[in-house]
């Protein structure tokens, strides 16, 4: 099924600071290969058949390109990012004001919440993740905006600290995810309303693999993720593996570069 996304070329890529456990600002970074492999995730998206509008980058924010993290966008209402760290703090209101400019229904937020990072469409209801960046308060402000149930997940991993680093939807009825990064209670939840699921291992979430994109069949996902993707393809999905070694240096993957767009 064709979508929209929404993606930042990585102009101003860097690890500058470590807001994060994979950050660190002493390793090298290549920067051109950042726009590389970017670049080809972006025509990646094109010939499957997907639109992919772009932001401009701003200076002096080296995580714009982590575009999924700029908001959230469910039947027109775009609700806006508001970052846990100083160091991203301005890219909420470049994002809200590109969607403003764009005609969309506009909401800033009152909590801190992280985009789609933490908050993922999954069928009729928004999966929410907590604990490590977004705000629980946000989980009500979204479930309030948007109309639909909001299911709690509590992340306990300091690795996986946005909800899209730990679970994949695949399908409106189906998500790929790693226990681990979930508390017991919320290990319960998944269980109950995904009796399905693909489960990852450790190794899958310590690539993140999970950091994927599906259209509800095919699985744009981290090219190192191989036994993720054998496993999705055993349930009927095609895994499209994409290198984004160097986006993986500022802890982000195929998902984190794209959000998208639900008119
Ligand atoms: C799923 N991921 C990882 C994302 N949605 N975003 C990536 C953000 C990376 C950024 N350095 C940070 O730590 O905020």
């Amino acid at each position: 099924m064709s979508r929209r996304y929404l993606m930042c070329r990585p102009t101003y890529f860097a690890v500058d600071y470590a807001i994060n456990p994979w950050m660190d600002p002493t390793a090298p970074v290549d920067a051109g290969l950042a726009v590389a492999q970017w670049t080809r995730l972006h025509e990646l998206y094109l010939s499957l058949g997907h639109t992919v509008d772009l932001i401009d980058p701003l200076p002096g924010l080296p995580d714009m390109v982590f575009a999924a993290n700029g908001a959230t966008v469910v039947d027109g209402k775009v609700y806006g990012a508001q970052f846990r760290h100083p160091e991203r703090a301005d890219e909420g209101p470049a994002y809200l004001a590109w969607f403003d400019q764009q005609g969309f229904d506009v909401y800033a937020a009152k909590s801190v919440n992280e985009g789609e990072g933490d908050i993922l469409l999954a069928g009729e209801h928004l999966l929410a993740g907590t604990g490590l960046r977004t705000e629980l308060a946000a989980h009500a402000e979204a479930q309030e905006l948007f109309g639909r149930p909001v299911i709690t997940l509590q992340l306990v991993d300091p690795r996986y600290y946005h909800l899209d680093t730990a679970l994949t939807v695949l399908s409106p009825t189906n998500v790929a995810y790693y226990p681990g990064a979930f508390s017991p209670g919320s290990q319960a939840v998944l269980r109950r309303l995904y009796p399905d699921a693909v489960i990852a291992t450790a190794a899958d979430a310590a690539v993140l693999g999970l950091n994927a994109v599906s259209d509800g069949h095919r699985v744009v996902l981290p090219s190192a993720a191989t036994r993720l993707a054998e496993a999705l393809a055993s349930k009927g999905f095609q895994p499209v593996p994409v290198d984004v070694s160097e986006l993986h240096k500022a802890g982000g993957g195929p998902k984190c570069c794209t959000l998208e767009v639900r008119a």
